[in-house]
């Protein structure tokens, strides 16, 4: 049987990075995108944007909205302290295959939690079975329809505290315009662009960065 694109990428995973080594895993994914086939992770040049936010914030508890096959999972997860947590949401069966095969040949296994589902059904779960209270930092990178109902969710069921950071992929393209509207014009948000590029393209793209002021 024919092999799917993420089965391709965790493949080139296995044969070009070092296990237990994070970096090399994404820049094997990376090499991957860039001379096989394009895949929808956030890339090398939003990635650094990402690699920013994170290690200024140092966040203790991080929900990512969007595995895929892992690529920002792993490049968050690299980036933690100790003990921090990342509970990864992914609905598709497929791409949470690939996804925790990839967070485990990089390492990472112990700071990440991949629970499959979807995003509206588990965030009004996730203080109860997950154990947390808050998140300090949210990445966005699913359904860009699902940004602006589940942000809502997550004010709703008390999840986003003073300080608490969102940061959305793909703004521009291939764009989040009610989410958009929403943290920019909300009072309880502070949010920022950061222009940059659709992964591997010239394509103009970008990630919004929302703190949440409670
Ligand atoms: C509810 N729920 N809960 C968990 C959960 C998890 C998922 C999946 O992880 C999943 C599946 C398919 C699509 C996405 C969203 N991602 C995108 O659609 C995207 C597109 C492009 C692009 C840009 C230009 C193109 F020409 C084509 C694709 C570039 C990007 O970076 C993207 O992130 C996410 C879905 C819903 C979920
Ligand atoms: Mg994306």
């Amino acid at each position: 049987t024919q092999s799917t694109r993420p089965q391709r990428l965790l493949g080139a995973v296995k044969k070009n990075a070092t296990r237990g080594d994070p970096r090399s895993v994404v820049k094997a994914i990376d090499q991957f995108c860039r001379q096989k086939e394009w895949a929808m992770n956030v890339g090398d040049e939003k990635g650094c944007i990402l690699d920013s936010v994170v290690s200024e914030l140092n966040p203790a508890t991080v929900l990512e909205l969007g595995t895929y096959c892992g690529y920002s999972t792993v490049r968050i997860a690299s980036m933690l302290p100790p003990h921090a947590k990342l509970i990864t949401l992914e609905f598709n069966p497929d791409y949470a295959a690939v996804a925790r095969q990839v967070i485990a040949w990089a390492g990472l296994e112990d700071k990440v939690q991949l629970v499959e589902g979807a995003s509206g059904d588990l965030i009004p779960k996730m203080s109860e079975q997950f154990e947390v209270e808050t998140f300090d930092l949210v990445f966005l990178d699913h359904w860009k329809d699902r940004y602006l109902p589940d942000t809502k969710l997550m004010e709703e069921c008390g999840l986003l505290k003073k300080g608490s950071v969102l940061l959305a992929d793909n703004v521009i393209c291939p764009g989040t315009p009610e989410y958009l509207e929403y943290v920019r014009a909300s009072p309880r948000y502070e949010s920022q662009y950061f222009r940059s590029h659709l992964e591997y393209t010239k394509v103009e793209d970008g990630l919004e960065k929302s703190v949440f002021l409670g």
